[in-house]
C-alpha cells in the first residue's frame, strides 16, 4: 500500500517539479522517496523483531517525505490537502493512528525543511497537468483502501469464527465446554418436550481424582484428564455430545436414546476409562461413577435434568463407587452396576486411552438388573 501511494504521490510532486527548474537534488528526492523509500521501510519493518513499532516508525518518516512534498508542489491547494488527506487516511487503514502529533509534527518540520531548501515561490493553484496527475493517487489509493478493508473484515470474520469454535471446546479435555454442552442439553430437552427425541444424559464422575493429584501431582492429573477427554469421545456415538461439566466430571447427551442404551454407553465408557495409563505410572488405575437420567416431561430445565442424573451419581458413589445408576425416579428399569473391568496392560505410552470396544454384546453381560429395584 504504501509503495503504491508513494509512487503515486511522487507522480504529483514529478508533474509540480516539471513546471518548475529545480536543482537535481530535489529531482533526487522526490525519485528516492516515491520509489526507494516504500521497499527501504519494508526491509526495515521485516527485519526488526517487533514490526509493529518499527513500521510506527516508518510511519513517522512517512510524515516528514509528505511535509517534503508539499513545498515541492508550491504549497499548491489541491494536491497538497489530497497529500495529506490520503496520508491520514492511511494511518486509520494500517491502525497506526495512535502518533498523531508525533507525526504532524514531522510533517511540519518537513514542510519547513523542504521551504528553506528549495525556497520555492507558493503557488497556491495546481495547473491542468498537476491536477491530471492526481488521478492516479486517487484512483490507487480508493482500490487499495477497498480491498486492505475487504480483506482485514474477512480476516476479523475468520478469527471470529475460529474463536467461536476455541470457546466451544475445553481446551484439557478436548471435549466441548460446559456453556456449549449446556446450550446443546437445552435444545435436547425442547425436543424431548415436543416428542421428536427421547434423550438421556450421563453424569461422569472419576473417582478419588484428588488422590491421582496429591499422589502424582497436578501434571499427572492435567495429562489423565487429557486421556479421559479422549476415551469419552472414542466411546460415543456419533449423536452423543459430550461436555466438561466440572474439574473431573463430565457430561454426556445421548440424542435418541432410552436409559437402557444410555446404561450401554456409560458402561463403555467406564471400562474404557479403567484402561487408561499413563506410561511413568503403570500403576495408576482410575474408575468412574456414572449416573444416567432419561428427560422427562416433568423436568422444565436442564437443570433439573441434571439433576436427576447427580442422584444417580451420588447413588452410585455411595454404593462404592466404579459404577453405573440410574436415577432414582426410574428404578423400576434397570439400574446398573457393573462389575469392575478387567485391566489389561496397555503398551507403554503416555496416558493413552485404548481404542474403544465395540458394544459388544458382552459388555452388556455385566449389567446386574437385580441391583436396581433397592
Ligand atoms: N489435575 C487437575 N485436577 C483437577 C482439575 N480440575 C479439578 N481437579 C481436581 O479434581 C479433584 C476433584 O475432587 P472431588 O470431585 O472433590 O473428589 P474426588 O477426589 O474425585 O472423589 P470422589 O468424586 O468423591 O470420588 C480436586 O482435587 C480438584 O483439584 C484439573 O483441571 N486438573
Amino acid at each position: 500500500m504504501r509503495a503504491s501511494n508513494m509512487a503515486a504521490g511522487g507522480l504529483v510532486v514529478t508533474a509540480s517539479l516539471a513546471e518548475q527548474v529545480p536543482d537535481m537534488a530535489l529531482w533526487a528526492f522526490a525519485l528516492i522517496s516515491a520509489l526507494a523509500w516504500p521497499h527501504i521501510a519494508y526491509l526495515h519493518a521485516s527485519r526488526k523483531k517487533d514490526s509493529y513499532r518499527a513500521e510506527q516508525a516508518n510511519g513517522l518518516m512517512d510524515g516528514f517525505i509528505v511535509g517534503c512534498w508539499i513545498p515541492l508542489m508550491q504549497f499548491s491547494l489541491l494536491p497538497s490537502i489530497c497529500v495529506v488527506a490520503i496520508s491520514v487516511a492511511d494511518r486509520f487503514y494500517t491502525g497506526l493512528r495512535k502518533r498523531w502529533i508525533k507525526t504532524g509534527c514531522m510533517t511540519l518540520m518537513g514542510i519547513a525543511f523542504m521551504s528553506v531548501y528549495s525556497s520555492v515561490q507558493p503557488q497556491w493553484n495546481a495547473s491542468l497537468l498537476v491536477q491530471f496527475s492526481l488521478l492516479p493517487m486517487i484512483l490507487v489509493h480508493s482500490v487499495f483502501a477497498a480491498w486492505s478493508s475487504r480483506r482485514m473484515v474477512r480476516a476479523l470474520a475468520k478469527q471470529n469464527v475460529q474463536l467461536q469454535v476455541l470457546g466451544r471446546i475445553d481446551p484439557l479435555t478436548t471435549v466441548y465446554s460446559r456453556e456449549y454442552w449446556w446450550q446443546k442439553a437445552r435444545t435436547a430437552l425442547r425436543q424431548h418436550h415436543s416428542g421428536a427425541e427421547i434423550n438421556s444424559l450421563l453424569i461422569i464422575d472419576i473417582d478419588h481424582f484428588k488422590q491421582v493429584n496429591d499422589t502424582y501431582g497436578h501434571t499427572v492429573g492435567d495429562e489423565v484428564l487429557q486421556s479421559i477427554g479422549l476415551t469419552i469421545r472414542h466411546c460415543l456415538r456419533s449423536n452423543d455430545i459430550a461436555g466438561r461439566y466440572g474439574g473431573d466430571e463430565f457430561a454426556v447427551l445421548c440424542r435418541n436414546t432410552r436409559t437402557d442404551d444410555a446404561c450401554a454407553v456409560a458402561l463403555r465408557v467406564r471400562d474404557q476409562l479403567a484402561m487408561i495409563r499413563v506410561r511413568e505410572h503403570p500403576q495408576l488405575r482410575i474408575s468412574a461413577s456414572i449416573g444416567v437420567a432419561e428427560a422427562s416431561t416433568e423436568f422444565t430445565s436442564v437443570k433439573q435434568w441434571i439433576e436427576a442424573a447427580d442422584s444417580a451419581l451420588y447413588d452410585a458413589k455411595a454404593a462404592g463407587r466404579d459404577r453405573i445408576h440410574t436415577e432414582p425416579a426410574r428404578r423400576n428399569s434397570p439400574a446398573t452396576i457393573p462389575m469392575p473391568a478387567e485391566s489389561t496392560a496397555l503398551p507403554p505410552s503416555h496416558a493413552t486411552p485404548h481404542a474403544p470396544r465395540e458394544p459388544a454384546g458382552d459388555d452388556q453381560r455385566t449389567l446386574r438388573p437385580t441391583h436396581v429395584a433397592d
